[in-house]
């Protein structure tokens, strides 16, 4: 996928600025930047939920899904019929979608008796699992995963980024991964993208060392180490001051304050 020069404004304001990004046929890249530096809305566009203002979306893939922050299952819809509907809005057979979703559901390892129950009876960790089906259940190539576990604790979190690798090793995807932890990027990803702030562009890239998925817990560690305090594409996430984020616009009004 190729994501050309992109600028978006939303709300008057813009949040991405002439943002590239290239993620090679069966890569997996995860996107870091700081906090409202538009990595949503990057992701958006590469999944055509947005069309932006300017640049080019060029996918060189047939299928993407994508899984969003906080699953965004329909909440009067059971687990089937959520994995069910992204098939049934393209046309499927109800029947045949049904019965696609319980194999996307298999390959989570969700079990039969979970697929009738509401979003609201499923935990955290489940609802997860059904969005990362609803993805699956269209049969992409490529994914785009936009801070799909920033909720679950970290033992929850680990066991899902297994999944995912699992699922990319059998079935070959690639995808686009956003996170805010440094240590699940280097985890999933083939590579890093640094986004810059307030959707400036991609400052750069880091590749952390082996191969996605064969990674030791200790090379990970000393990766996320000496990337915090040396990587200077990382100074922004970093340094991160969340009460800089929201006074972009208003700096005028508030007077000389640090926050841009
Ligand atoms: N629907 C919207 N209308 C107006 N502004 C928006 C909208 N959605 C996001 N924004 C603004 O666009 C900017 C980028 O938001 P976005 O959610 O893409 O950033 P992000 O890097 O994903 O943030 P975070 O890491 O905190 O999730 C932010 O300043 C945000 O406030």
């Amino acid at each position: 996928m190729t994501l050309a020069t992109i600028s978006h404004a939303l709300a008057g304001r813009k949040v991405l600025d002439t943002v590239s990004l290239v993620v090679r046929p069966g890569e997996m890249v995860a996107l870091v930047g700081p906090s409202g530096c538009g990595k949503s809305t990057l992701a958006s566009v590469a999944a055509g939920i947005l069309r932006p203002d300017k640049g080019r979306v060029l996918r060189q893939y047939k299928r993407h899904g994508m899984v969003f922050q906080q699953s965004r299952l329909l909440p009067w819809a059971d687990a089937r019929e959520n994995i069910a509907f992204p098939l049934i809005v393209g046309g499927m057979a109800k029947r045949e979608a049904l019965a696609r979703a319980e194999a996307a559901a298999e390959a989570v390892a969700l079990l039969p008796e979970d697929l009738g129950k509401m979003p609201d009876q499923l935990s955290g960790g489940m609802r997860a699992r059904v969005a990362i089906a609803r993805a699956l259940s269209i049969e992409p190539d490529f994914l785009i995963f936009d801070e799909p576990f920033a909720a679950l604790d970290p033992a929850l979190r680990r066991r899902l980024q297994d999944l995912v690798l699992e699922l990319g090793e059998v079935r070959g995807f690639g995808g686009l991964f956003i996170t805010h932890d440094l240590s699940e990027a280097a985890r999933i990803a083939d590579a890093i993208a640094v986004m810059e702030r307030k959707g400036k562009g991609i400052l750069g890239r880091l590749t952390p060392p082996g191969t996605r998925g064969m990674r030791s817990d200790d090379t990970i560690f000393a990766f996320v180490q000496d990337a915090l305090y040396a990587e200077t594409l990382l100074t922004d996430l970093v340094n991160v001051d969340e009460r800089a984020v929201p006074l972009d616009c208003a700096c005028d009004s508030l007077g000389p304050r640090r926050c841009c």
